[in-house]
């Protein structure tokens, strides 16, 4: 974990109270966008553990997945594909596969959904996210690249939040602890 990068990266982070009846602050990343020699390093720094592992494409879930996803990719020099969400209100058409999540950090299950002609047997997946919490979208993320006879090689987040044993288990790499993280 690049430690320069890392306390650039936890200080640009914001807490939102979203208002009236909300129950918890919520994260607001936009500075990691802002700053334009972070947004520079910020795919480098996240596919740097899993370059010996060769991946031949990046997927990243909705809607944060999206702005990290393809800083990633391009580091790497391979492809994107988005995994999309029902709620984005724009699921793509065509062959779809599908998985739903266990519960996420905040109790939902999510689904997900990545289009047939983005993976194909035998890719080799590095996930891509803003945070990982419970694992719970990697899990689904995962699935649907097992039913799709690609491999997973492991998920760069920026923010690792989640339990040791679920990091090692899912081979999470992150760039920030979130226990650097103060709200
Ligand atoms: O480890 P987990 O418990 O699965 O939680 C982490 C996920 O939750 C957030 O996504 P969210 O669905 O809130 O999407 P966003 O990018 O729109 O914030 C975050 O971006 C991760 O994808």
């Amino acid at each position: 974990m690049p430690s320069e990068l890392s306390g650039r990266l936890a200080a640009l982070v914001r807490w939102i109270d979203p208002g009236p009846g909300a129950t918890h602050l919520v994260s607001d990343v936009s500075g990691w966008w802002r700053d334009p020699e972070v947004l520079a390093r910020l795919g480098p720094a996240l596919v740097e553990p899993f370059r010996a592992a060769r991946p031949t494409v990046v997927v990243s879930p909705a809607v944060t997945g999206y702005l990290l996803g393809p800083l990633a990719a391009t580091a790497l020099g391979v492809g994107f594909v988005p995994a999309h969400k029902p709620g984005d209100g724009r699921l793509p058409a065509g062959a779809l596969t599908w998985a739903q999540s266990p519960p996420d950090f905040r109790g939902r299950r999510v689904d997900l959904a990545v289009r047939d002609h983005g993976l194909q047997r035998g890719d080799r997946v590095l996930v891509v996210d803003d945070w990982v919490a419970t694992g719970a979208q990697v899990r689904a993320l995962y699935e649907i690249c097992a039913a799709r006879g690609a491999e997973p090689v492991g998920t760069a987040a920026v923010v690792l939040d989640c339990p040791p044993a679920i990091a090692t288990e899912l081979r999470v790499r992150g760039l920030v602890d979130g226990a650097d993280l103060t709200a």
